[in-house]
């Protein structure tokens, strides 16, 4: 009995000693630790990391991250992500074994964060439970929807005629200071009322200009399904770098959920050029304009995330606007083609136009949407064909204006049209305007309505055309919203309502007093000046500073 119970006993104890040794083994995690050679401008040479892998997070001290952007066999070299200044050779870093993720979810709408998810608006850390590399693969061809849902900018010019599509990536283009900005957030203001979320990525931009973007979101209301992923100038290149893909890595979540999501990358250009930057000091051999030669494909790979996703993978759909600044108006240099190339069409701003005042100043001659017809509304499509048309003859007509030529009458009212049409397509910043407004105004455009309007009144007269647009009823202004062909009757009684909204702006007949007095001024009444002529027409109306100063 007493041997059986010692046995017991050295039994326990035997059992305890080998549960306390088991639980005591420390456990051996492998660290892999290397040397910096060199620290320069946003880089790092590092050696002695033989196992690293492409683009893995590397860890520099003071909690400083890197990717491994050059693997060679003797040391790597590293595009820093933070401040480096208190960097040297010497110092120690360590693998992560992981890549480069971004913080994803609801919680990042309504804030403003660095590419690495750090809050810059002062509201406290983002709350979010998931992460989502920043490189992605695109969509397979599988799985994308063909563009069929319209995007609306709120834009008149744009949506009848360089209309955009859910799922489409449209480029803005254009010289310094031309309203590029402008339109994009125009375009976000304009979601409110369509359900569509929106992440506005400002890359290497001046902060006042990042300051001056979020307040107007947060001014109209917008901030509620925007994030604003934020890099400015003297950001470290990196962090450029590796924004547009965070802030796509973050609009894709919110795809893959079935929402609607637009993108703005507010601009390319300072993207390629933080690119190039860093091609530069990795010593990658350069190409044309100095750009390295895989240019294209850091943009290309961007863009091809943008999608509308089939029905079975939720229906979601990316939109991208992305953003980039010509030099001298030069959209043939390397970027602006590059980027022409891969996205579905681009919308043109003019500095000359924006000089004249016309803005947003779309040059519709050199814009073009290459998918957004097939989703425009078929309200739009009704008048966006005859629109165009007289649009491009105007143009072509308008520098014959120039030189005082006589113009026979059809000419005269082609040029009068045209001056119509530009003035109605004017609209200020942040105020987009309603579906039903615009096709209203179009369809009155299109039927010369607004021909006999002075041209220093179009916008009392297109005030008043809006103002009747509530007096539509309301089964007509249901067709216009939907895409839905106008019926004969939905035409009339809209043009009925703008005849009438309208009318107070024909040009005043002269009382006879003021005729009798103006006959004993001149010599020749212009009443009675036979044909129309080439100085007429610059008399007409206000004088024409387009024409003018077009000269
Ligand atoms: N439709 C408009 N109506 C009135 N002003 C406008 C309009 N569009 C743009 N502007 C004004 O034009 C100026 C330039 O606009 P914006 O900053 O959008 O241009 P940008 O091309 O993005 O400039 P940058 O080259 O600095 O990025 C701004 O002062 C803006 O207020």
């Amino acid at each position: 009995m007493e041997a059986t119970s010692l046995k017991d006993i050295l039994d326990r104890v035997f059992n305890e000693i080998s549960e306390v040794r088991e639980s005591s083994t420390p456990r051996l995690t492998l660290r892999e630790v290397g040397t910096i050679k060199t620290v320069s401008t946003g880089i790092a040479n590092v050696f002695s990391l033989p196992g690293v892998g492409f683009e893995e997070l590397i860890k520099f001290p003071g909690d400083v991250y890197g990717i491994a952007f050059n693997v060679d066999e003797e040391e790597i070299g590293v595009v820093l992500l933070g401040e480096y200044y208190h960097l040297n050779a010497g110092d120690q870093v360590e693998r992560t074994g992981r890549v480069m993720d971004v913080a994803v979810g609801e919680g990042l709408l309504g804030r403003v964060i660095d590419p690495l998810g750090r809050p810059l608006d002062g509201k406290g850390p983002v709350i979010s439970s998931k992460r989502l590399p920043i490189e992605r693969p695109s969509a397979a061809i599988m799985n994308r929807s063909p563009v069929s849902v319209p995007l609306q900018t709120g834009i008149k010019v744009i949506d009848a005629l360089i209309p955009v599509g859910r799922g489409q990536r449209e480029l803005i283009l254009g010289d310094r200071q031309t309203g590029k900005t402008a339109i994009a957030i125009d375009t976000i203001l304009n979601q409110r009322d369509y359900d569509v979320l929106c992440v506005y990525c400002a890359i290497g931009q001046r902060a006042s200009a990042v300051a001056r973007a979020v307040a107007t979101l947060r001014e109209k209301g917008a901030m509620d399904y925007t994030v604003v992923v934020v890099t400015e100038g003297n950001d470290p290149s990196g962090l450029t770098y590796i924004a547009p893909y965070a802030a796509t890595s973050i609009a894709e979540y919110f795809m893959e959920a079935g929402r609607d999501v637009l993108i703005v990358y507010d601009d390319l250009t300072n993207h390629a050029r933080a690119y190039r930057e860093l091609s530069l000091l990795l010593r990658r051999p350069p190409g044309r304009e100095a750009y390295p030669g895989d240019i294209f494909y850091i943009h290309s790979r961007l863009l091809e995330r943008a999608t509308h996703l089939f029905e079975k993978l939720g229906g979601g759909s990316l939109t991208a606007l992305p953003i980039i600044e010509t030099e001298a108006q030069n959209i043939s240099a390397y970027i602006p083609t590059n980027l022409i190339s891969i996205t579905d069409g681009q919308i043109y701003l003019s500095p000359s136009l924006f000089e004249l005042g016309v803005l947003p100043a779309v040059d519709v001659g050199k814009s073009v949407s290459r998918v957004g017809g097939k989703a425009q509304l078929a309200a739009y499509r009704e008048v966006a064909g005859d629109l165009k048309l007289a649009y491009s003859q105007f143009e072509e007509l308008e520098a014959f204006t120039r030189f005082g030529a006589r113009l026979d009458e059809n000419t005269r009212r082609i040029i009068e049209h045209g001056r119509r049409i530009r003035a109605l397509l004017k609209q200020p910043e942040s105020s987009p305007l309603p579906v039903p407004d615009q096709i209203v105004l179009l369809l009155a455009l299109n039927a010369k309505l607004f021909d006999s309007v002075p041209l220093d009144r179009m916008e009392e007269a297109e005030a008043s055309l809006r103002r009747a647009v509530a007096d539509i009823p309301a089964e007509v202004r249901e067709h216009l919203k939907a895409d839905a062909e106008l019926t004969d009757n939905d035409r009339k009684t809209i043009l009925g309502i703008a005849r009438k909204a309208l009318e107070h702006f024909q040009p005043r007949a002269e009382t006879e007093n003021e005729s009798e007095a103006k006959a004993g001024e001149k010599s020749v009444p212009e009443s009675q000046t036979g044909d129309k002529t080439g100085q007429e027409v610059q008399t007409e109306g206000k004088p024409e500073p387009e024409a003018e100063e077009k000269q």
